[in-house]
């Protein structure tokens, strides 16, 4: 879809890229040319990830040990990349998250998961963008969401509200930094299974609710390909004119709402001409009672 080296000259630090997306983002980063940098708590983690992805494109890729909890780890970890070199991009990608019913939560069960999406995914962009705007860097920053932004999400609170903080914040300093040329993005993905959200979301293994991909409109789960190609796109030159935007991506998955119509799509030919037949034999019926039109 892109050019080898549509990303060269850029240097990316992917939040939680050890696993899951972050990584398929970072493959797909490096294979266009990027230089990357993950971050997680987990040393072995990351460190299987820099040996597996270094085959890919320049190889340019390094780990730091960062609690993105704590915005002092976030410092020194900046720190230490901008040691490196300046970085040109952001994706805001860690995250935690489980299901469990609201009123079964305790205060740290909730602070766990707001603290790793909003202060986190805050703390970083904090550290980052000071830097980007002393040093007139035009940086990109893209955040990954869920479509829970836009329809919320029982179950699922905390990690619903921390995305929706991090959507405002996205259009919030989309306009406080365009003067900079920073800018501010993200992306809202429907159902990618990855191991550490499967056994968060869908403890069961039974695909229910956000996790089923029967209803969605294109019937499958999201590719990883797809996803990678958008962060590309978005981390890329070219476009730059586009800012504060949260883009979904999919399949159609929030539009389907069981609010909607969506379900209709099962009914086949012979389902849709008896409903005709029964829809027109109420309006003949209306008309003959109309003394008017
Ligand atoms: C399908 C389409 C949409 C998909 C959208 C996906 C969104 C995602 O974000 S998936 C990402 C999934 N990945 C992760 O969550 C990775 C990181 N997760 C973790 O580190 C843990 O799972 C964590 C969230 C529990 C946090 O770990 P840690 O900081 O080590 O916290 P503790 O284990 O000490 O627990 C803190 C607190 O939380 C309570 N708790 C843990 N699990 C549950 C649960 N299943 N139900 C209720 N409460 C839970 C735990 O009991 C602790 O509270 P206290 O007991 O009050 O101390
Ligand atoms: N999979 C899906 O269908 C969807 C996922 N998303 C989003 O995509 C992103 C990735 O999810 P996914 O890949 O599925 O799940 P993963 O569990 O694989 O990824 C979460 C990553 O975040 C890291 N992380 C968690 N807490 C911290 C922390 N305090 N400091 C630093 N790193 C941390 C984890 O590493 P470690 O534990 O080592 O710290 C892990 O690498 C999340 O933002 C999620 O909300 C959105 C929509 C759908």
């Amino acid at each position: 879809m892109f050019k080898d080296s549509t990303l060269a000259n850029k240097r990316v630090l992917i939040t939680g890229g050890g696993t899951g997306l972050g990584k398929e983002i970072a493959k797909g980063l490096l294979s266009y040319g990027a230089e990357v940098y993950i971050c997680g708590r987990r040393e072995s983690v990351l460190q299987e990830t820099v040996t597996e992805l270094a085959k890919i494109g320049s190889g340019k890729i390094h780990y730091r040990v960062t609690d993105i909890r704590d915005p002092d780890a976030i410092e020194t970890m900046v720190a230490s990349i901008w040691e490196e070199g300046a970085l040109t991009g952001l994706i805001n990608n860690a995250a935690a998250n489980f299901i469990s019913p609201t009123k079964d939560l305790s205060p740290r069960g909730y602070q766990a998961i707001r603290s790793t999406v909003m202060d986190g995914a805050f703390y970083t962009v904090l550290a980052i963008g000071k830097r980007w705007i002393k040093e007139g860097i035009k940086g990109s920053i893209v955040s990954n969401l869920v479509t829970w932004v836009w329809t919320g999400s029982a179950y699922v609170v905390p990690s619903a509200m921390a995305k929706t903080a991090i959507d405002s914040m996205t259009k919030s300093l989309a306009v406080e930094w365009g003067r900079y040329g920073i800018r501010v993005n993200a992306v809202a993905p429907g159902p990618f299974p990855t191991e550490g959200a499967w056994d968060k979301l869908n403890p069961t293994g039974t695909s229910t609710g956000a996790t089923d991909a029967s209803t969605v409109p294109m019937g499958r789960y999201g590719e990883m390909q797809e996803l990678a190609n958008l962060m590309t796109f978005l981390q890329a030159d070219g476009c730059d004119y586009i800012t504060g935007q949260t883009i979904g991506i999919d399949g159609g998955h929030h539009l389907a709402a069981p609010s909607t119509f969506a379900s209709l799509g099962s009914w086949s030919d012979d389902d849709w001409s008896s409903v005709r037949d029964s829809i027109k034999a109420s309006a003949e019926k209306e008309k003959t009672q109309r003394s008017v039109g």
